[in-house]
């Protein structure tokens, strides 16, 4: 079954409307676009990560992103976690790296079982690494075959059943996003490889779910900040290729895409599915 492109709009302008604050502890890599990105799509970015502030600054605003590119911030994240679930925020948690570093991996499952994340968004190896509590790449992208792997395990199963378990929201990002809250698996056909040549765009597609998150708390929001951030990602290469340019154009323009953004766009461009 098809997912309309009238909800990406209907949350989008939610933002608009609402321009949430979005406390995010994330990367020193992509933390400057992080920022840029949520400014962006209408939302306010706030990048606070010292133990002793983040309580207080976490609970000012409507969202809370914990990256664990920033692992030497573990302890805020605990601190701001607590206070964000306790106060009823949506929490988003990008696993960064989870399926390179074991003790990455460790911190991540023990913050979700103190922290109880809304939803958990990373790359096909970080999630398959999750699931199954083993590593199976050194870096912080996708292995080659991470979507080969993905088909042999049945990964849209098993998601769903962590998902079901642990009552989050997961997400799987790469050539096809797969979404489950654990009752069913929204397939996400927008995007474009020039995503996955520059670094951030994950860490981007994270902080903006905080913002739809915060206008709405639903699975159903999820899908439409995952065909946003595609339709965004599908717009700017369309002009690099027009233009010829490389990847750090396409960076910009992936930005620029996400503050041009039309509703008459998000209509026609959303490709999901579900089942
Ligand atoms: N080959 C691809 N085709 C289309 N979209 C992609 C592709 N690779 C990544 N994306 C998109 O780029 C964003 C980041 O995904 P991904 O690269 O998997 O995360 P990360 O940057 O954390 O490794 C997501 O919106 C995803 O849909
Ligand atoms: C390269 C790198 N190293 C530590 S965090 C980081 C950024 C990862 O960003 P993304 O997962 O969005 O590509
Ligand atoms: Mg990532």
């Amino acid at each position: 079954m098809k997912f309309s492109g009238e909800k990406v709009v209907e949350i989008y302008e939610k933002i608009q409307q609402k321009r949430p604050i979005i406390h995010c502890i994330t990367n020193a890599v992509t933390v400057n676009d992080c920022a840029n990105i949520l400014l962006a799509a209408g939302a306010s970015p706030t990048m606070a990560h010292h133990p002793c502030e983040v309580e207080e600054i976490t609970a000012g605003t409507a969202a809370l992103i914990c990256n664990f590119g920033a692992i030497s911030d573990y302890e805020a994240m605990k601190t701001a976690g607590k206070r964000a679930h306790a106060l009823g925020h949506p929490i988003v948690i990008d696993p960064v790296g989870v399926s390179g570093s074991s003790y990455r991996r460790e911190k991540c499952l023990e913050l979700m079982k103190i922290i109880h994340p809304t939803c958990i968004r990373g790359n096909y190896s970080e999630i398959q690494a999750l699931l199954h509590n083993c590593g199976t790449v050194t870096g912080v992208d996708a292995a080659e075959d991470a979507l080969a792997e993905a088909e042999e395990t049945d990964l849209p199963e098993l998601m769903k059943q962590y998902a079901k378990e642990n009552q989050m929201i997961l997400v799987a990002s790469g050539e096809t996003d797969l979404i489950t809250d654990g009752s069913c698996v929204y397939r996400c056909h927008n995007g474009s490889p020039m995503m996955a040549r520059i670094t951030g765009s994950g860490c981007m597609s994270t902080v903006m779910l905080g913002a739809f998150l915060s206008a709405e708390n639903s699975v159903e929001s999820v899908v439409a900040c995952c065909a946003f951030t595609g339709i965004a990602g599908e717009l700017a290469a369309k002009e690099m290729t027009a233009q010829k340019r490389g990847t750090m154009t396409f960076r910009n323009w992936f930005i620029d895409a996400v503050s041009l953004m039309t509703p008459e766009q998000l209509e026609h461009g959303t490709d999901v599915d579900w089942f």
